[in-house]
């Protein structure tokens, strides 16, 4: 796939008009199964259960090979729950692998925000959490702007994500021309902690990648605290100096991680 995003996601919710859903759905079960896509992590956002579309996409898709399932619109554990209950016996139905199917939630309004935690720790299928950001302003009577808006959520997604050990989203940007904006987000974003952000066209794909990539001053950086810190330990020393500053096991936990991410994301070392 030519452009090297992490993951593709299909979406059958609110970017499909309501007369478009039945073929929308069919459109992508067959996209699904399409040999193009094979060793791609394939997503689909489905409507919410409480709809008519919701569980007819369910069905479709994961039959046809989904490797994840965006629920959008999770406001409470017992959406997950549900959620589960239906791919528990769809996949038996089907013959596929119980528990294979994986589900990324999407935090869209105050009380979503409220139940982060709860949502978080529901399920062993769940590998992630993200923040949705148009639904979850109008929930809270604001708009988009520079991000003050989402403070409070976005923190509050991201505990939620490490407290139960998944992966944290941030929200979509959607002014595709205003490639400013967008690294300004990202930067942000990247320095609070998220693992990514959802993205909606093939050009914000390169810039969050060079984004998240460490510099090549950070990956020398990472090599000499790693250099230090084996000098250290051949010398029976738990904690070293490395230019006047303290290098020990959380400050070397984070310099194996640059390099994990540099590997990643394809920086020479
Ligand atoms: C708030 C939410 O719910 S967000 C989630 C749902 N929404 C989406 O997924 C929106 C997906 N993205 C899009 O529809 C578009 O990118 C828009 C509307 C944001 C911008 O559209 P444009 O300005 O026309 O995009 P652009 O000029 O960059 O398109 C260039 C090429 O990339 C393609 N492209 C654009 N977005 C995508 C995408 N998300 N996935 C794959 N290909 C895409 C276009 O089809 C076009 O291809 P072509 O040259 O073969 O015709
Ligand atoms: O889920 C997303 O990424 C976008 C979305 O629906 C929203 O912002 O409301
Ligand atoms: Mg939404």
């Amino acid at each position: 796939f030519i452009y090297k995003p992490d993951s593709i996601m299909f979406d059958l919710e609110d970017a499909v008009a309501l007369r478009e859903k039945d073929s929308a759905r069919l459109l992508v079960f067959h996209a699904l199964q399409h040999p193009m896509y094979r060793d791609i992590e394939k997503v689909v956002r489905i409507n919410p259960l409480n709809t008519p579309f919701g569980l007819p996409d369910l069905e479709a898709v994961v039959r046809a090979g989904v490797d994840v399932i965006r629920l959008p619109k999770t406001d409470s554990p017992e959406d997950i729950a549900e959620l589960e209950t239906h791919l528990e016996r769809i996949e038996k139905a089907c013959g596929r692998e119980p528990g294979s199917t994986r589900i990324m939630a999407a935090i869209e309004s105050a009380i979503g925000v409220i139940n982060a935690v709860a949502i978080a720790r529901s399920s062993p299928r769940l590998i992630g959490i993200a923040l949705a950001a148009f639904d979850y302003v109008m929930d809270m009577q604001t708009e988009r702007g520079d991000g003050t808006e989402l403070f409070y959520a976005r923190c509050a997604v991201l505990h939620a994500a490490r407290a139960a050990g998944i992966d944290a989203f941030d929200v979509v940007w959607s002014d595709v021309n205003d490639e400013a904006g967008f690294l300004r987000e990202v930067g942000l974003i990247r320095k609070m902690g998220f693992n990514g952000k959802s993205l909606v066209n093939p050009r914000q794909i390169d810039l969050l990648h060079n984004a998240y990539a460490p510099t090549q001053q950070e990956v020398d950086h990472a090599k000499r605290v790693i250099e230090a810190a084996e000098e250290g330990e051949r010398n029976g020393l738990g904690v070293v100096s490395l230019n006047g500053k303290m290098v020990d096991a959380p400050i070397i936990d984070h310099a194996q991680r640059v390099l994990e991410r540099a590997a990643a994301s394809g920086v020479r070392q």
